[in-house]
């Protein structure tokens, strides 16, 4: 089930940097959010706070609140881990487990998480993730071999079938193109704009092409210089911040003037 997410007042820390700043943004439930800015803007970082995977750096912390349907996900006694159920990952390198078969990478998660499943329930997940994920066809006649056998998107795409196997909330997504050619790269965008009709996807990316064709809203991040936190400078429609900006930071990014 599609969740909300609202960020209120976050402050993000390795250590004793304050590495992003006063984040304040309220994302709606099935819809696509994408985060642009320039390279140290705190895009990941912010990104890594929304399923509580920032803080297994050592020193690594937050401060402020990050509610899933109005559930703070950094209330007391809540269980990282739980979390990292409800809103699932998807890296920049496509990483399924090489010598894992492609049924077993996409049950992977699952397994994880301690749950057991008869072998006609694992059968259904496996297929209705893989339809899914836009790979069902491509794959469903050499199931039990490896999954490193598969092309860079079809990787991504497993990697994206193993993420909804979970059945999760919301999805974050870490520039899940940049290391997937153009051909691939359409493939991934077409299934994430279906993936919306479930979830709540928010993704990073550095292609501002990308983000006019996948996101519903853009947040826009900058960063005043070096060792400076990175801030949220504006949040609108995707077609407002590429068109119409209020912002002049913005306006210099998405219109390639910036630096
Ligand atoms: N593990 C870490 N320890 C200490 N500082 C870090 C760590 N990871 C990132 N940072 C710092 O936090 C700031 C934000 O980095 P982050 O990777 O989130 O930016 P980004 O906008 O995603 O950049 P890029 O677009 O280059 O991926 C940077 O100053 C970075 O050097």
């Amino acid at each position: 089930m599609s969740k909300r997410i609202d960020v209120k007042d976050l402050n993000v820390y390795y250590g004793n940097f304050r590495a992003v700043e006063g984040v304040n943004i309220n994302i709606a439930a099935r819809s696509v959010t994408a985060f642009i800015g320039p390279s140290g803007c705190g895009k990941s970082t912010f990104l890594r706070t929304l399923n509580r995977m920032h803080e297994v750096l050592p020193g690594a912390r937050v401060e402020g609140q990050v509610l899933l349907d109005g559930d703070d996900l950094y209330g007391p006694g809540v269980d990282p881990v739980a979390v990292r159920s409800h809103v699932g990952m998807v890296f920049q390198r496509p990483n399924p487990f090489p010598t894992m078969s492609i049924r077993d990478n996409v049950l992977a998660g699952v397994k994880l998480n301690g749950k057991r499943i008869s072998k006609s329930d694992a059968d259904e997940l496996v297929e209705s993730s893989l339809l899914g994920a836009n790979l069902w066809n491509e794959v469903k006649d050499r199931l039990d071999k490896p999954g490193s056998g598969l092309s860079g998107g079809q990787q991504q795409r497993l990697c994206i079938a193993r993420a909804i196997a979970v059945k999760p909330d919301v999805i974050l997504m870490d520039e899940p193109c940049s290391a997937l050619d153009p051909i691939s790269t359409l493939a991934v965008e077409d299934l994430i704009n279906e993936l919306k009709e479930k979830y709540t996807v928010v993704i990073v990316t550095h292609n501002m092409q990308q983000a006019a064709r996948v996101s519903d809203k853009t947040a826009f991040f900058n960063i005043a210089g070096t060792g400076k936190p990175g801030k949220l400078i504006e949040y609108a429609e995707t077609t407002t911040i590429f068109n119409n900006p209020k912002e002049k930071a913005t306006e210099d990014y998405v219109s390639g003037r910036f630096g």
